[in-house]
């Protein structure tokens, strides 16, 4: 549950407003991209499969046939397909940039250019098309970032020895790292930007294809249906899960630098606003952080 009575309908106006959300064809991603399209934003459905996001954007224009919204082809895992889609996408202005998509707890996997799987999807690759997108947001006049971490990065540590998971790899351990890696980001842009407000989301556990990935491409069949019937059990909506991404994008009140989040993790005094590991907010680490990842993607900001 978020924030109380907070629901999509409180999303205010969003009429003139220029939206990109990557990953949306599916999950959290598909109902943040559907709200903000409701609400009267221009939504870029930023996707890796054109099957996919086609079909998602059939499914937005079926439920809101006057929506302005449109597909565009991005693979975080492949930095020439990143800068393709900047090349595309960023000569107009851009208020709201979600960065959600993600992947969770797969097999060691490397991306087009070399850097492991999750590292390089979930991290490295939002780094490198916040970058680029960097002059477009700044057209805005109160433009945002927001980048979707978990609940995962409490376990998570910047390990700079093996940021790719080459002595030793670990699902989850890789997993931990990359969504820390997103909170010390989206704290440090909001330090390092002034003029673009840059917040986190949690979406708490949300029932999505996350879970079933992992166990899919490991061929592990028992534990993807132990996933399924977790999710079916305990996991809120994709709808429900998309809510602190739609807060900490749309709401006056956000905070640059604070993470949005489920009630169980909300401050006191502060409902809609959650606790963020101590880790991240070590200014060194996330200073470093992005030195390295200025190198590994070449793109610098
Ligand atoms: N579902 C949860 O319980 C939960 C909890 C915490 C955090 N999250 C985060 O929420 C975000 C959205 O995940 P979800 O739960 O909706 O899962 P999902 O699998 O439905 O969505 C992930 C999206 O990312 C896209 N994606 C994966 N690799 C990509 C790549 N290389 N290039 C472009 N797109 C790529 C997928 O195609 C998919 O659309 C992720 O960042 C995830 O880490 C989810």
């Amino acid at each position: 549950m978020f924030k109380g009575g907070w629901r999509a309908c409180d999303i205010p106006d969003l009429t003139g407003r220029r939206a990109i959300v990557t990953g949306a064809n599916s999950g959290i991603g598909y109902h943040t991209a559907l709200e903000l399209a409701r609400h009267g934003a221009s939504v870029v459905l930023a996707c890796r499969s054109a099957e996919r996001g086609g079909a998602a954007l059939e499914r937005i224009r079926t439920a809101l046939p006057d929506a302005d919204v449109a597909l565009a082809s991005l693979d975080l895992a492949d930095l020439a397909s990143v800068r393709a889609f900047a090349d595309d996408q960023g000569g107009q202005r851009l208020d709201i940039l979600v960065n959600n998509a993600g992947v969770m707890a797969i097999p060691r996997r490397r991306t087009a250019d070399g850097f492991e799987m999750q590292f390089g999807t979930n991290h490295l690759g939002h780094f490198a098309l916040t970058g680029l997108l960097l002059p477009a947001l700044r057209a805005a006049p109160a433009p945002r970032v927001v980048t979707v971490t978990s609940m995962l990065a409490w376990a998570g540590r910047i390990d700079f020895d093996d940021l790719q998971g080459e002595r030793r790899y670990g699902r989850w351990r890789a997993y931990g790292q990359s969504k820390l890696a997103n909170l010390l980001f989206a704290k440090e842009l909001d330090r390092r930007v002034a003029e673009v407000t840059s917040v986190a989301a949690h979406p708490g556990y949300a029932a999505t294809n996350l879970q079933l990935v992992g166990p899919r491409m490991a061929g592990e069949r028992f534990t993807e249906r132990l996933m399924k019937a977790a999710n079916g059990l305990f996991a809120q909506s994709d709808a429900d899960g998309a809510l602190p991404s739609l807060y900490a994008a749309t709401a006056p009140d956000v905070r640059g630098g604070a993470c949005y989040g489920p009630r169980f993790l909300q401050q006191r005094g502060l409902p809609t606003q959650v606790r963020t590991p101590p880790a991240a907010d070590r200014q060194d680490v996330a200073r470093r952080l992005w030195e390295v990842s200025e190198k590994l993607t070449g793109v610098t900001y």
